[in-house]
């Protein structure tokens, strides 16, 4: 498994080893002890599986109470991945960081705590998996609107499928102090 670095500090990406044979494929999803290695402390408690059609996007989420590091991956089809950095004392306060994730190249994007999280999906029938190191809290939980005029993310879709509760999350600009990061 490679850990590479990003653009964004503490946003890596996973690129797996992948062992081909007559039969298909082989991988080791992931390995506690290759993020002890490399001082990265997480304890992943829960596991989420959501299955969107092309065109949905999901979040962008955080969580203030239990903030969760997230590790995402994708089954089946093909996303792309969005965090933004929330960390006011970070050089990247307000980015967005993106990354296609599919079930073609295996990578996965290893998010901490301190970013909101979203993807985009890509590809009909798409089967993203997620790990989190800390427990889904809905009063805890924040967003920040997808179409932020400021981040002006490329989304790569044409016609955004959103739930009802992302279509008013608030822009950046509107946050309060205190649902941002230290
Ligand atoms: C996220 C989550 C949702 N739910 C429930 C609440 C709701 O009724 C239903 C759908 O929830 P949502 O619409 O929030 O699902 P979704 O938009 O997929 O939310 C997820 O988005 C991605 C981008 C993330 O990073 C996640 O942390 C999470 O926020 O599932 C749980 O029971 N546990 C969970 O951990």
């Amino acid at each position: 498994m490679e850990f590479e670095k990003t653009e964004i500090e503490d946003v890596l990406l996973l690129k797996p080893d992948i062992f081909k044979d007559k039969r298909g494929i082989f991988l080791e999803s992931y390995r506690k002890s290759l993020f002890r290695e490399r001082g990265l402390k997480v304890d992943f408690v829960q596991d989420n599986i959501s299955s969107s059609k092309k065109g949905a996007i999901r979040g962008l989420h955080y969580q203030i109470d239990n903030p969760q590091d997230k590790l995402i991956m994708v089954m089946q089809g093909e996303i792309l991945d969005v965090a933004v950095d929330l960390r006011k004392s970070s050089s990247t306060f307000g980015r967005a960081i993106t990354r296609i994730i599919s079930e073609n190249n295996r990578h996965q994007l290893f998010i901490p705590k301190g970013f909101a999280h979203g993807f985009s999906v890509l590809s009909d029938e798409t089967l993203v998996y997620y790990k989190c190191s800390d427990y889904y809290n809905p009063y805890g939980e924040r967003g920040l609107f997808w179409n932020d005029s400021l981040l002006n993310i490329d989304w790569k879709v044409n016609e955004p499928v959103i739930s009802e509760k992302d279509k008013h999350q608030p822009e950046l600009a509107d946050i309060p102090e205190e649902d941002l990061f230290d």
